[in-house]
């Protein structure tokens, strides 16, 4: 991969201590920051697609907590750093993958590399907008919402001449929280597609399984003849 990743779970404090033992206070108010908005906005981002299936956070979701903010919810910022390539289409910058999470929430700098699997279609660019960030659906999101909201499979390419950034604001349940299909989903002729399981235990499944993870929590087929974008032979990575 022509890549390097920075994971930040929890604090940043240790890691940018770390890195700038002088000067890390100020890259730590922003990161922090950066984390409690993007918070916010996957806390209203998650009342909004369940409320589209009738799903409401602050009766059906226990764990979106009184206010119904998600307050409870867990997340981790992962930076991506992709050089100039100069060979790039024989490189891949993050191999094609689904993300582990309920949401993601992208932001890149100003050079393109992200591209999107659309069925039928193929690989489509998605290119910055400025100030634009992308919301990607994760691997739970699809279990809660029992395929309706299908995980999206996505890659970064590299450029020839010009370097590319992202950060990836992880988000998922609490550790403690099972996901599975919404009970208000489900029904006789709506049978659960997938088995409960934790945010920790799902990233094990994926560490073993890759892109076929969602397909081993999986419990039975599926009557509508949903397919799981996970299924394609497309490679590998996390999320
Ligand atoms: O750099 C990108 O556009 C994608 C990053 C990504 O998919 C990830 O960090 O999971
Ligand atoms: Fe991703």
């Amino acid at each position: 991969m022509w890549s390097e990743g920075f994971t930040i779970v929890g604090s940043p404090d240790e890691h940018f201590r770390q890195l700038w033992p002088h000067d890390y206070t100020n890259h730590c108010d922003v990161i922090k920051e950066y984390k409690q908005e993007m918070k916010k906005l996957a806390g209203r981002l998650m009342c909004l697609m369940l409320g589209s299936l009738g799903i409401t956070a602050k009766q059906d979701i226990k764990w979106a907590g009184p206010k119904s903010d998600f307050k409870e919810a867990s997340a981790a910022l992962q930076l991506n750093y992709y050089p100039a390539c100069p060979d790039p289409d024989r490189a891949m910058g993050l191999a094609a993958h689904t993300d582990s999470t309920l949401l993601t929430i992208l932001y890149q700098n100003s050079t393109s590399g992200l591209q999107v699997l659309k069925e039928g279609v193929g690989w489509i660019k998605v290119p910055p907008v400025p100030d634009g960030l992308v919301i990607n659906v994760g691997d739970l999101m699809h279990i809660l919402s029992n395929g309706s909201y299908p995980s999206v499979l996505h890659r970064a390419m590299v450029n020839r001449t010009r370097h590319r950034l992202s950060i990836a604001y992880l988000y998922g349940p609490p550790s403690s929280v099972k996901i599975s299909p919404h009970p208000k989903l489900v029904g006789p002729t709506h049978p659960p597609l997938y088995r409960p399981i934790t945010w920790n235990e799902y990233l094990d499944t994926k560490a073993k399984y890759f892109n076929k993870a969602l397909s081993w929590v999986r419990v039975c087929v599926p009557l509508n003849g949903l397919v799981d974008v996970n299924e394609h032979n497309n490679s590998v990575k996390v999320g």
